[in-house]
Formats: structure tokens, C-alpha cells, sequence
């Protein structure tokens, strides 16, 4: 049952107390509740995600983390000293089903290597790729897309989970440039090779995109791991609106943790008992903000600012993986184009109006329907100065998302802009979450540094992408229908310089950070606590080579496995 008012709740004990209703929260949520013996209380910062129209049609996305979105955290970064000194910003959904209820939907699992690379990080290989495999299958539920056209030949379904419990589908709706991406590839096969199924092991390619749409709504975990025979479960309590502070122990100076504190109006705290586990699913930022706030991190800058160190664990909140992102844009000679309903009031009543009736149409989709893994040639200088970050030969370095026309900016009004994203999904070593200095009030947002370009390798490849697609629609198949690039990509066609200007002028961050709280190897003597674990993106030791949503699944589904044994039979 769904609780906005902590008087409302009927308990003030549980045996399992989550913290966050995101995409790794609600997993854990769901699977501890199947055991009816156990009650299970989620508490989530942000309100329900019923009733949200943006978080149902999934084309609206947009608008969930703009920044004046109520759904996201306002998180800011700091200045990107290799960014021009920007501050790009790093949205987080804030409500039920976290960031699945805000984000474009993507769903990549990453290279095979990515996970045996997991495996070989935490010594545990249950995190390598065939370990992880069930557990892609046991959260994913393959669905047919919502135009129901025929998809022999854009997946594999061998690679693919039938009877899961989140929907992954096919584009539903079909954009003209489908056919223009297809014959470019295919003329350049040397660079853009077709791949049947990045999500079968061996991302590199291009292929069509594969997404959390169910019949043409979002399926986020609220949508589908708190779907009504779940939240009706009478052992699983959901608490919305409500913000966690800090986790306490079972008694001062114990590094057993047993109680999470809270308040739903930052004046009154409350308190409320895990007898088993505290499980943290707060997400890359704000779990470790909890575990510094509760003293768990580096002791010396916790007594710097007042915190009593429990544990002193320096890697809290450090280790941060993200990857850059850069839009490179054209005007396009159509009139279809997502621009068509994000600009034009009619043409969205008439798009929603059938999106209403039949769930079909252009406001099925997500960003984009194509996209290419691709690695920077072997015989590149960039490898022979740079140690290859990627996690092994089948990797890919860089992705490039070939998105429907799109303007989102109002100043692109009269024409229409064919938008393209890529980025490096190389690590970038070294980005933060730390607490606010000046003052570490719980409620205050922490500081976040993403190190954009920190590393030299992923500026180098950022450079020979952008590149790659300047040949790509330089291609004969674009004469007539792409126009003139946008007036801040003119300069970097025009020289190298321009170039780097041009992309360090306009890089942002992907949301995909990961690490902060990076698994440490398997028994390690250090940092150790009882009684909380943690379960979400911020335990992936480095950003997998794609986008984060569907690994933070699987590590969810195996997360929740872990705890189950723990408790067998207890
Ligand atoms: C705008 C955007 C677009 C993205 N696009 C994609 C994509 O297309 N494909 C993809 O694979 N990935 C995408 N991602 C990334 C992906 O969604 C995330 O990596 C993943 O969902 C993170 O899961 P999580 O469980 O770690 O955290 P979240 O899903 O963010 O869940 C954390 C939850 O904890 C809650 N919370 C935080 N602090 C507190 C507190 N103190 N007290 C109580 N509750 C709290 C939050 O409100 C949230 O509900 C995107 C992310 C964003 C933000």
C-alpha cells in the first residue's frame, strides 16, 4: 500500500527498510515481498508517479528533467575545468521509479566484457556476463512495439527474457530518417557494420534501439515492478515524499546499523527500525550523501565538518564514472519531426488525441531509434598514446545516437534541425559526490564533480566521433534532405580548433554516473558495516559501455537474490 503521510503508516518496525523508490529500489522491493513473512517499507523522496501524463507518454520525457521539473533533484556540478568552466547540469528523477520514470527510456545492457571486468574487479563471478544474463532475463519482458510492424531481422530473441517483469520493445513508430541511416550504414560498412542485437554480448555495430516502452507507454520500475498485484501485497508499505537523512546505529559508536531517520517536512524527524537490512537504493548522488551524513567516509573530512566518523571508508561518494555527451545538429529539409508537436500546440492535440485513442503514433517514441557502438580504429594514434580504457576488445569507446529532427530550443523555430547525440562511453576517472563544506545540513545538495574531460583519451575520442559524423552525413544519401549545421557546429567543420571549441564548449554530462559506491573486492577487511546494504547504480565499479538503466536492473534482480540468501532462515 502507497502511504504520502508518515501518521498513516501502521508500523514503525519492518524487517526490511529500502531507501528510495527508484529503478533499483522497487526491484528490491518487489522480490523481498514475495517471501509474506517479511515486511518490507520503501521510503522515496519524491511524490507517486500515478496521474503524471509526461511520465506515461513516453515523447513528453523532456519535459520530466527540464530544469524546472518538479520530478528531478536540482543537482548542480561544479565547474568543468576541461568544459570551458560549465556547469552542466545532472538531472535524477524524484519519484517513484527514480530515474526509469524521467529517462529516454534506452535500454542497453553493455558489452559481455563489461560485466566480466565487474567480476574480475570484486573477485565474485556472479557479476560476470553469464552469471548476470538471468538476471537481464528475469527483469525484462520482451513486448511487441506499439505500431506492431514486423521485427524479423531488428533483434535477436535468443537474447532476449519473454516472461520478465519491465517491457523492452522495438521503435513503435516509424520517422523518415530510418531509411536514410540504414543506407548510409550500409555504404560504409567497413565502419558502420550492422549489428543484429547490441544486447546480445557484443554491442559494436548499428542497429535499432531497444527501449522500456509497453504499448506505447513508459514502463518505468514504479509502472512495472510496483504494478498493482505488487503494491497490493499486504507486507510491502511505500512511504512518497518522505527524505532520508542519515542511517543510526543500534547504539552510539556501533557500525551495526539498525534505523533510518527521516522527515517529510525537513523539521520533524522520524525514525524507523530495519530488523533485518536497511537496503540503500537512493541512487549514484544520494547514497553516498547518506552514508557521509551518517558517518561513513573519509573520517578526516567528516570531523572537518562536524560529522562523528563511524567507518572510515575514503572511497564514499569518490570513483565516479560519467560520460560526455555532445549534440551535433543540421536543419533538415521535412516537416516530420518531434519539433512538429514540441513546438506546435495543434500538432500536439492532435498527436496526444491519438496517443489517447489508440496508443500509437509519433509520441510513442523515445529519443532515438538507431544508434551505433563503435571503437576507435586499432591503428589509431589514440591507442597507441592512451592505455584503452574499454573493457576489452568487443567493447565499444563511443555511441552515437542518431535521434528523430528534433529542436528543442525555440530559437530553431523556423526550420527544423536533425539532432544527433554521441558520446564516449570511455571511464572518466576521479568525478566526486562530497557533502557541502560551508554547510552539511541533510537537506542541503551535495557538491558533484564529473570531471568532464578529466581524462585526455576521452577528449581524443570525443574528437574522432564528431568527426566519424561528419563523414557519415557527408554521405551522397543526405543531399536534399540535411541542410546547414546549426550556426555552433559551423566553426568545428571548419578547423581543428574550431572543433575543440566547439566541444568543450558544448559537452554536458550523460546521466550515467556510477561508482560512488563502488563494490569492493569480495571479503575485503575494510569499511565494513552490518545491517546496511547498498543496491543501486552508484555499486557498479565503472560505467558500462552504454547507457545504465537495464545494467542497474540486473544488478538489482542478482542484489536481491544476495539478500535472500543472507536470510533464508532467519
Ligand atoms: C534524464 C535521464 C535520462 C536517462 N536516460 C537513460 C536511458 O535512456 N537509458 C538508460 O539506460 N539510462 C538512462 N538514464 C540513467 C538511468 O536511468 C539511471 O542510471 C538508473 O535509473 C539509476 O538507478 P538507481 O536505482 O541507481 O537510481 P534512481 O532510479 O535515480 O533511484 C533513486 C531514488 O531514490 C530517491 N531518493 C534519493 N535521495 C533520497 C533520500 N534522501 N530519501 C529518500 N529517497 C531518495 C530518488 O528520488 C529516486 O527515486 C537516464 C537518467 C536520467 C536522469
Amino acid at each position: 500500500k502507497q502511504y504520502s503521510n508518515v501518521a498513516d503508516l501502521p508500523q514503525s518496525t519492518y524487517d526490511f527498510v529500502i531507501v528510495g523508490g527508484g529503478n533499483a529500489g522497487l526491484v528490491v522491493a518487489n522480490r523481498l515481498t514475495e517471501n509474506r513473512a517479511w515486511s518490507v517499507l520503501v521510503i522515496e523522496a519524491g511524490p507517486s508517479n500515478l496521474g503524471i501524463l509526461d511520465e506515461e507518454v513516453p515523447a513528453l520525457a523532456g519535459t520530466l528533467f527540464a530544469p524546472d521539473s518538479p520530478y528531478t533533484w536540482k543537482y548542480t556540478v561544479v565547474p568543468q575545468e576541461n568544459a570551458d568552466n560549465r556547469q552542466p547540469g545532472i538531472p535524477r528523477g524524484k519519484m517513484l521509479g527514480g530515474s526509469t520514470a524521467i529517462n529516454e527510456m534506452w535500454y542497453t545492457r553493455g558489452s559481455a566484457e563489461d560485466f566480466d571486468r565487474f567480476a574480475a574487479a570484486t573477485g565474485d563471478k556472479g557479476w560476470s556476463w553469464d552469471e548476470m544474463l538471468p538476471y537481464f532475463l528475469k527483469n525484462e519482458k520482451w513486448t511487441e512495439p506499439a505500431d506492431k510492424h514486423n521485427t524479423t531481422g531488428q533483434y535477436n530473441p535468443a537474447a532476449h527474457g519473454k516472461t520478465g517483469i519491465t517491457a523492452v520493445s522495438l521503435p513503435g513508430y516509424a520517422w523518415p530518417i530510418f531509411d536514410l541511416v540504414t543506407e548510409t550504414a550500409a555504404s560504409m560498412p567497413d565502419e558502420f557494420p550492422f549489428v543484429l542485437d547490441y544486447n546480445a554480448g557484443k554491442p559494436i555495430g548499428l542497429g535499432w534501439t531497444q527501449t522500456t516502452i509497453n504499448g506505447g507507454f513508459r514502463d518505468s520500475s514504479a509502472r512495472s515492478y510496483l504494478a498493482e498485484q505488487y503494491i497490493s501485497r499486504p507486507n510491502l508499505h511505500v512511504l512518497v515524499t518522505a527524505q532520508v537523512s542519515r542511517v543510526l546505529p543500534a547504539s552510539k559508536g556501533s557500525t551495526h546499523f539498525t534505523k533510518v531517520e527521516f522527515s517529510q517536512d525537513f523539521k520533524t524527524l522520524h525514525t524507523v527500525t530495519a530488523t533485518k537490512e536497511i537496503v540503500l537504493s537512493a541512487g549514484s548522488i544520494a547514497t553516498p550523501q547518506i552514508l557521509l551524513q551518517s558517518g561513513i567516509g573519509n573520517s578526516t573530512t567528516l570531523k572537518r565538518i562536524g560529522i562523528t566518523p563511524l567507518v572510515d571508508l575514503p572511497a564514499v561518494g569518490q570513483n565516479m564514472t560519467e560520460q560526455p555527451l555532445l549534440s551535433n545538429s543540421w536543419f533538415a529539409n521535412t516537416t516530420q519531426s518531434y519539433e512538429s508537436f514540441n513546438l506546435n500546440a495543434t500538432q500536439m492535440e492532435i498527436d496526444l488525441a491519438l496517443w489517447n485513442k489508440t496508443h500509437t503514433g509519433p509520441l510513442v517514441s523515445t529519443s532515438g531509434a538507431q544508434v551505433a557502438f563503435l571503437r576507435v580504429p586499432e591503428n589509431s594514434s589514440i591507442l597507441s598514446t592512451f592505455a584503452d580504457p574499454a573493457a576489452g576488445p568487443n567493447t565499444p569507446h563511443i555511441e552515437l545516437e542518431f535521434t528523430y529532427p528534433s529542436c528543442r530550443c525555440l530559437a530553431c523555430k523556423p526550420s527544423v534541425p536533425i539532432n544527433r547525440h554521441h558520446r564516449c562511453s570511455d571511464l572518466i576517472l576521479g568525478g566526486s559526490v562530497t557533502l557541502n563544506e560551508t554547510d552539511p545540513s541533510p537537506w542541503n545538495l551535495p557538491v558533484i564533480d564529473t570531471g568532464l574531460f578529466r581524462e585526455e583519451f576521452d577528449f581524443q575520442t570525443m574528437v574522432y566521433a564528431v568527426k566519424q559524423i561528419f563523414k557519415f552525413f557527408a554521405a551522397p544519401v543526405w543531399d536534399g534532405y540535411l541542410l546547414q549545421p546549426l550556426d555552433a557546429l559551423v566553426p568545428a567543420l571548419q578547423s581543428d580548433a574550431g572543433l575543440e571549441a566547439y566541444i568543450r564548449g558544448n559537452v554536458i554530462n550523460n546521466q550515467h554516473p556510477v561508482g560512488t559506491s563502488g563494490m569492493s573486492p569480495k571479503g575485503a577487511s575494510w569499511g565494513k558495516v552490518t545491517g546496511i546494504r547498498v543496491i543501486d547504480a552508484s555499486v557498479l565499479p565503472y560505467v558500462t559501455s552504454g547507457h545504465t538503466m537495464a545494467p542497474t536492473y540486473a544488478f538489482a534482480e542478482r542484489g536481491a537474490d544476495l539478500v535472500k540468501a543472507t536470510w533464508a532462515h532467519h
